[in-house]
């Protein structure tokens, strides 16, 4: 027995961050939408009991670290599945990106054995066992457009943003998330307007999209990473209507209406970063096709 699904990476529309919370979280808020680049889970039902990760991704682990793994062991363990599964992940976001990969495979896994293992689960459950696994699961459960709080795992959907397309711009040196959060300094950051992202993607206001994009975890990672600037600028001086970091980076986007305009950026950037994609912008559920 088989199924398979489809893991779409995300973008940060927004992303605010409102404190530091006792528990060594942030207490944020946030407007992710997804992309139409995604990675590719097969999960093979396995009579002997055991998880198995297969990918030939060298930038992920094989083992009980993989997130796709965790969500087969949270799930095998919660219900007392007496079956394993054979999890294959053809690997297409890039690792440590801020575009939620590895989050997005652990909820495809989820939600590709809900059906394989029947056990009913609706989404609200699967994005609660998600949380247990990592704090953008949750939106990754749901594969849509969200505002996203508390920690990341309190999800509002919202309608998805009116069609465009994104180009990515990704720099060899992945960023972790962890280190980013930590470097935040909440005193030196302008938050970004939620409420008015909110009125732009319900009034499908492509325009004020642009012009509410914001994600306050830039604060650490341009410094740091002066490339990630330069691919801004490139961005922008080669005709896209906004760009920004996408979570903790240092992944960069850059929004337009047309796709002629996408691939003059994309070509534009050859020479400042070696791996461009251009996608358009999904926004709603979506399956195999
Ligand atoms: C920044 C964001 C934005 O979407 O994504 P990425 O850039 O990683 O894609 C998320 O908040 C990342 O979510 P995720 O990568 O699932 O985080 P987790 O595994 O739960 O946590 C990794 C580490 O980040 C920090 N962390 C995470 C979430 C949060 N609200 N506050 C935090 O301080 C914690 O130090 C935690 O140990
Ligand atoms: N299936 C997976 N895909 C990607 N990364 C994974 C996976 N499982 C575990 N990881 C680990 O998770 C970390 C974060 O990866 P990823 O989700 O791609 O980045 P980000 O949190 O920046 O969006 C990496 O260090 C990677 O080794």
């Amino acid at each position: 027995m088989y199924t398979a699904e489809k893991a779409p990476a995300k973008i940060n529309l927004t992303l605010d961050v409102l404190y530091k919370r006792p528990d060594q979280y942030h207490e944020i808020e946030m407007i992710m939408t997804t992309i139409d680049l995604a990675d590719r889970i097969e999960l093979y039902v396995l009579s002997d009991g055991k998880i198995k990760v297969e990918s030939e991704s060298r930038f992920i682990p094989n083992d009980e670290r993989n997130l796709a793994y965790r969500a087969a062991k949270l799930l095998k363990k919660r219900f007392l599945v007496t079956d394993g599964v054979r999890i294959k992940i053809d690997k297409q976001i890039p690792v440590a990106a801020g575009l939620a990969g590895g989050s997005s495979d652990a909820a495809a896994t989820l939600r590709g054995l809900n059906r394989l293992w029947k056990l009913n689960l609706s989404t609200e459950q699967l994005a609660e066992l998600g949380a247990e696994i990592g704090s953008d699961v949750s939106f990754c459960v749901y594969n849509s457009t969200a505002l996203a709080k508390g920690r990341g795992e309190i999800i509002t959907e919202l309608p998805a943003p009116p069609p465009c397309w994104v180009v990515l711009a990704k720099p060899a040196q992945g960023v972790s998330t962890q280190s980013v959060y930590q470097s935040l300094n909440l005193d030196k950051i302008t938050h970004p307007d939620t409420n008015g992202m909110l009125k732009a993607i319900e009034n499908s206001d492509y325009k004020n999209i642009c012009a509410n994009l914001g994600n306050v975890l830039e604060t650490v990672t341009l410094p740091k990473n002066p490339e990630v600037m330069q691919i801004k600028q490139q961005m922008l001086k080669s005709g896209a209507d906004a760009v920004l970091m996408s979570g903790s980076g240092p992944t960069v986007y850059g929004l337009v209406k047309h796709e002629s305009r996408a691939i003059r950026i994309y070509n534009s950037l050859r020479g400042f970063c070696e791996e461009v994609h251009v996608v358009r912008m999904l926004g709603t559920r979506q399956t195999l096709d």
